[in-house]
């Protein structure tokens, strides 16, 4: 896990605008349950006018319909899809509207009597959001090192992943936002970064408070429960009792309880859950 300290953001983005230069098309990392969450704050400043994908990833993980409403929404700005990294579900749609942006550039080199050359495209996102799951998936669709080339810092390689496009195998890491306590419990629900602010207890209370009028039925369901008590701290306890998490004297154990939601809810156990629906924000 990276701490992030305005000396590291800067040097982060320079390093980054410099990598940009050697760029066709960004592809925007987010994580479909939180899309504003999972947002760097300066992503705007820092691309500028470069070309730009927005991806939805996780999509395996966030409600569909939500989804749906997402890519609709932040379609307006760029074009804006979703994918599973894990198995690969519709990364194919990236190249797709890679070489849609870029044709007009491309047949304008064409036309000029010049080859036509591979789009070049890097992944940034901040942590955890699957940036190297989507690298793999997408270098291991036949892709081939290109050999070193100028330009790229030691380390980093182009991979051509299919005819016409090179992928930088080395992502850029962007900071996350740190600006309100609801951005970090959503980014610590989901697993994209160890909070400070909350510790495991407090992120599942709050996760459980928000899945209680969300999904009552499958909370009930999944842990055996009764009913599902209008009490958060209750229903917690109520879970943990489910779940045999009891310390001596039979007192709920709620440290062990509040890991047994939150790995649950990011595995996907208790379906697919957005945090983020687009008319909040
Ligand atoms: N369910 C699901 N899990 C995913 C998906 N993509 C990535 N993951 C998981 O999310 C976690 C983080 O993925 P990484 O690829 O390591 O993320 P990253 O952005 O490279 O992370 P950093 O190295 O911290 O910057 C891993 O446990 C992945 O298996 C997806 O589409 N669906």
């Amino acid at each position: 896990m990276i701490n992030w300290y305005p000396g590291h953001m800067a040097k982060a983005k320079k390093k980054l605008q410099e990598r940009l230069q050697l760029i066709d098309v960004v592809v925007e990392l987010l994580d479909a349950r939180i899309p504003v969450s999972s947002r760097n704050p300066n992503i705007d400043e820092i691309l500028q006018d470069k070309k730009r994908i927005i991806v939805l990833n996780k999509m395996d993980l966030a409600d569909k319909a939500i989804t749906k409403a997402w890519k609709k929404k932040l379609a307006q700005e760029d074009p804006a899809i979703a994918v599973n990294s894990l198995n690969g579900q519709r990364i194919n749609l990236i190249t797709n509207h890679a070489k849609n942006l870029m044709a007009d550039k491309l047949n304008k080199l064409v036309r000029k009597g010049r080859k036509k050359r591979n789009i070049r495209l890097m992944i940034v996102g901040v942590p955890n959001v699957g940036k190297s799951q989507l690298i793999n998936q997408l270098c291991n669709r036949g892709s081939t090192r290109t050999g070193d080339r100028p330009g790229v810092t030691r380390g980093q390689q182009w991979v051509k992943i299919k005819k016409g496009f090179e992928l930088l195998d080395t992502p850029g890491i962007l900071w996350p936002k740190f600006e309100s306590e609801e951005v970090a419990f959503r980014l610590a629900a989901t697993g994209a970064i160890k909070s400070d602010i909350y510790d495991n207890e407090t992120v599942a209370y709050k996760l459980l408070k928000f899945l209680k009028d969300v999904i009552p039925d499958t909370l009930q369901e999944r842990f055996n429960l009764d009913y599902v008590s209008a009490d958060t701290l209750e229903l917690m306890e109520d879970i943990g009792r489910k779940r045999g998490c009891l310390m001596s004297g039979g007192k709920v154990d709620r440290e062990r309880t509040a890991d047994i939601i939150l790995y649950e809810f990011r595995k996907g156990d208790l379906g697919r859950i957005s945090l983020e629906i687009p008319s909040q924000s």
